[in-house]
């Protein structure tokens, strides 16, 4: 068995496969569609891919993928702390205040605005496929006055210096990335899960005045929790919306499909993403 991550080596998807298969033999892919497509292709049976930062939001290239173009079950979640330093080449350890370019992956940066904006006024920013992809070009460039925002892993990987550790601008910093399989699918993990969710797409019906109170009383009043509620563009015109909501629970055989065949009844589309278990990866055991 195989598993993709978005790569290179080094990155928090990475780390966050290591943590919870570190049995399966595991594959980097430069972007987060070419790890989808290759589960699609068969190239490898498992996918890792980010979701969520608590810090920055959802990440949309993964949401847009996989409702548009890339229809595949999600079959289980890790939900990994995330520490960001700056890294630059050892022979700039000295002078990390000069740097002029700061690369990374977008939601990387954007989990240090505040520390970019303190103490990096000048320097520009450069976005790169992932943070691993960003500690690579800056490890190739040892005369650039760059800087990476990447984890500890990736420092060791492509022999960067630490210059400025935990980086981010709250300290609650934890990402949620998604395991994908072609069919549904019962992960080959050891360790117990954390608890289980239940994600489903709902498109509502045009123009109905109320639509959205209904769709989350069917769910209230069967006291069904939902921990996330999300509106993405159906890219079919404005004021064209999809929601993604995760329920606190696993599918089971009456509240959940109950619940569907109501939002249905209202003139609502549905579709289950997935139905999974989560595992939460202690802190020691990442990065
Ligand atoms: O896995 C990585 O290192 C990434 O670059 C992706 C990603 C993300 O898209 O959220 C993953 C975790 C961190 O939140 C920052 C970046």
């Amino acid at each position: 068995m195989k598993i993709g991550y978005l790569g290179p080596e080094g990155t928090f998807t990475h780390a966050a496969v290591e943590a919870v298969f570190p049995h399966i033999r595991n594959v980097p892919y430069h972007t987060i569609p070419q790890c989808m497509d290759a589960v699609r292709d068969g190239e490898v049976e498992l996918a890792v891919v980010p979701l969520e930062n608590a810090l920055e939001g959802s990440v949309n290239l993964t949401i847009d993928y996989l409702i548009h173009e890339c229809n595949l079950p999600i079959v289980g979640e890790i939900i990994a702390p995330i520490e960001q330093h700056l890294l630059v080449h050892p022979s700039q350890l000295e002078h990390w205040m000069y740097v002029e370019r700061i690369y990374s992956h977008s939601h990387a940066i954007a989990q240090c605005h505040k520390f970019l904006h303190r103490h990096l006024k000048h320097a520009t920013y450069e976005y790169v496929t992932s943070t691993s992809a960003a500690a690579k070009y800056v490890s190739e460039h040892p005369e650039g006055k760059m800087a990476a925002i990447g984890n500890r892993l990736a420092a060791k990987q492509y022999g960067l210096a630490i210059a400025k550790e935990n980086i981010h601008d709250y300290d609650y910093n934890h990402t949620r990335f998604i395991v994908l399989h072609r069919e549904r699918y019962l992960l080959p993990v050891t360790d117990k899960e954390d608890g289980f969710k239940t994600t489903l797409m709902v498109m509502l019906p045009k123009d109905q005045a109320g639509a959205l109170h209904q769709v989350l009383s069917a769910f209230a009043w069967r006291k069904l929790n939902l921990t996330k509620i999300e509106s993405r563009p159906a890219k079919t015109g404005l004021g064209n919306y999809f929601f993604i909501i995760d329920i606190d629970q696993k599918m089971d055989d009456i509240l959940i499909p109950g619940a569907i065949a109501e939002l249905e009844a209202l003139g609502c589309t549905v579709q289950i993403l997935g139905s999974y278990p989560y595992y939460m990866v202690k802190k020691t055991s990442l990065v």
